[in-house]
C-alpha cells in the first residue's frame, strides 16, 4: 500500500473519492471544482468546532478561495454535546440567515462530532444540499467521514436521529493529526482495531505487528492504517449502504455496549473509541461463550487494545441499567438486543442474546471491575 497520497474510491450510485495524505487540504478547492455533484455550488458553509476552527479554518478557507470558491463558516462548541437537535436547529437558522440556498454545500471540518452534525444539517437543510467531509481526527479519517451515516444524539441514546447521506468528497489531511492529543489518538485507534478484527487476518495481524508504531504515530503506519480502514469500510458500505442487508451491521462491533457506556456515563466522559474498545472486550467474551470465539482472539485483542492506549475502563453501571440502555440500540429487533461477535478474525455474526444471558455477562463484567 502506498505510504503518501492515497485515493480510495467509494463505489455506489454516486461514487466519491477519499483523498488521504499530508497536505491534501492545500489542494482542497481545486479538487472540489472537479468533483461531480458540486459543479453548481455557489457557496460553501464550513462547519467546524471551537478547537478546530482556530487551527485549520483559515487554511481551509484559503484553499477554497484559491480556487475562486466562496465560503462562510459556523463553529460549534467542541464536544459530543454539540451532536444535538438544539445545535442542529441553531445551524439551520444560521444557514437561513446567511442566505444559503439549494446551491450551497456543507463542509465538515473537524472530527466525528462535526462530521455527523454537518452531515445531518446538510442532508436536511432545504431537503438536502451536498456534503463534503474534511476529517481532522484519526477517528474521523478511519471511520466517520466515510459511509454517509449522519446524525445527532437524543437523551434516550446515541445517534437516534439521522440520515444516510453519502458525502461527495472526503479530504483527509494527515498533517492535521499533529495537534491531536493522546486521548483522541487512542480513540481513533479503537475504531482501527474494530475494523481490523472484523475485516481479515491480513489487517488484524498487520495491526498487531504495528500497534506500537501506530501508538507512536509513525507516519507510514498511520497512513497505511487509515487507507486500510477506508478501503475496508468502502467495500462494506458499497455492499449495504443503508444497513438493510445484514452486511453493514458488522461495523457496529463493540458499539452495543459502547453506546450504552457513552450514554450512561454522560456523553463525552469517555471518548467514543474508548467506549467501543470496552464494547469489543465484552462482545468477544460473549462470542467465546455463545459462538466459540477462540480465547486466543479474546486475549490478543485485549493486548492489542492495551498497546493502543485503550485499557479496560474502570467504570461500570448496574447490569439492569446497562441492559435498559442497550435496548435502545438500533440493532435491537422485537425488543431483543443483538451483538456483533467475531467467530474468528474476519468472520463475524450477529447474535440475538436473551436478556438473562446479557445480565449474567454484565454481572461478570461488573465484578471484573471491582477494585479497579
Ligand atoms: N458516522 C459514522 O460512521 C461514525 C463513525 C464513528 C464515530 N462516529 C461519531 O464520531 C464521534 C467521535 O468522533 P471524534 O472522535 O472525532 O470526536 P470529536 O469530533 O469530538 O473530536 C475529538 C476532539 O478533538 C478535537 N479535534 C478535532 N480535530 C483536531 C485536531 N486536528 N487537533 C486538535 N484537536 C482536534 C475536537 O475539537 C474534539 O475536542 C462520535 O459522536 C461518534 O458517534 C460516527
Ligand atoms: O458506519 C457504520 O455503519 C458504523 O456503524 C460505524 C460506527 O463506528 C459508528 O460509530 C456509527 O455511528 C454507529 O452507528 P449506529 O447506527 O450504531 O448509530
Ligand atoms: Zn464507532
Amino acid at each position: 500500500m502506498p505510504a503518501t497520497k492515497v485515493i480510495v474510491n467509494v463505489p455506489g450510485e454516486q461514487p466519491y473519492d477519499v483523498r488521504i495524505g499530508n497536505g491534501v487540504l492545500g489542494a482542497f478547492g481545486a479538487a472540489l471544482k472537479t468533483t461531480p455533484g458540486l459543479e453548481n455550488v455557489s457557496r460553501y458553509l464550513v462547519l467546524s468546532d471551537s478547537n478546530v476552527a482556530p487551527l485549520y479554518l483559515k487554511a481551509c478557507k484559503e484553499a477554497l478561495a484559491a480556487a475562486d470558491l466562496k465560503s462562510c463558516d459556523i463553529s460549534v462548541p467542541a464536544g459530543e454535546d454539540s451532536k444535538s437537535i438544539a445545535v442542529a436547529e441553531e445551524i439551520w437558522e444560521a444557514m437561513a440567515q446567511l442566505g444559503l440556498g439549494r446551491d450551497a454545500a456543507v463542509i465538515a471540518l473537524g472530527g466525528g462530532v462535526v462530521g455527523d452534525l454537518a452531515g445531518f444539517v446538510g442532508s436536511t437543510f432545504m431537503r438536502g444540499v451536498p456534503i463534503v467531509q474534511a476529517p481532522t481526527t484519526l477517528l474521523s479519517m478511519v471511520d466517520s467521514s466515510v459511509g454517509g451515516k449522519t446524525g445527532v444524539n437524543l437523551r434516550a441514546g446515541k445517534n437516534l436521529v439521522g440520515t444516510f447521506t453519502q458525502p461527495r468528497y472526503v479530504c483527509a489531511d494527515t498533517s492535521t493529526l499533529a495537534t491531536l492529543d493522546e486521548r483522541e489518538w487512542a480513540c481513533g485507534c479503537g475504531e482501527i482495531a474494530k475494523s481490523a478484527v472484523i475485516d481479515s487476518d491480513d489487517f488484524f495481524f498487520w495491526l498487531v505487528e504495528h500497534a506500537n508504531d501506530l501508538a507512536k504515530r509513525e507516519t507510514s503506519v498511520v497512513e497505511e492504517a487509515i487507507a486500510r480502514c477506508v478501503v475496508f469500510k468502502a467495500g462494506v458500505v458499497a455492499a449495504d449502504k443503508t444497513e438493510s442487508r445484514g452486511v453493514r451491521e458488522c461495523l457496529n462491533y463493540g458499539h452495543t455496549l459502547g453506546h450504552a457506556i457513552e450514554k450512561l456515563s454522560g456523553y463525552g466522559t469517555f471518548s467514543h473509541g474508548a467506549a467501543v474498545a470496552e464494547g469489543m472486550r465484552f462482545a468477544a467474551r460473549l462470542g467465546a461463550a455463545l459462538v466459540g470465539t477462540p480465547i486466543e482472539l479474546v486475549e490478543t485483542q485485549d493486548d492489542l487494545l492495551d498497546t493502543l492506549g485503550l485499557p479496560a475502563l474502570a467504570w461500570h453501571a448496574a447490569p439492569d441499567t446497562m441492559l435498559d440502555a442497550m435496548k435502545r440500540d438500533k440493532k435491537t429487533r422485537g425488543g431483543q438486543v443483538r451483538f456483533v461477535v467475531p467467530n474468528d478474525v474476519g468472520v463475524r455474526e450477529i447474535v440475538n442474546v436473551a436478556d438473562d444471558v446479557i445480565l449474567e455477562h454484565l454481572e461478570a463484567w461488573a465484578l471484573s471491575k471491582e477494585g479497579r
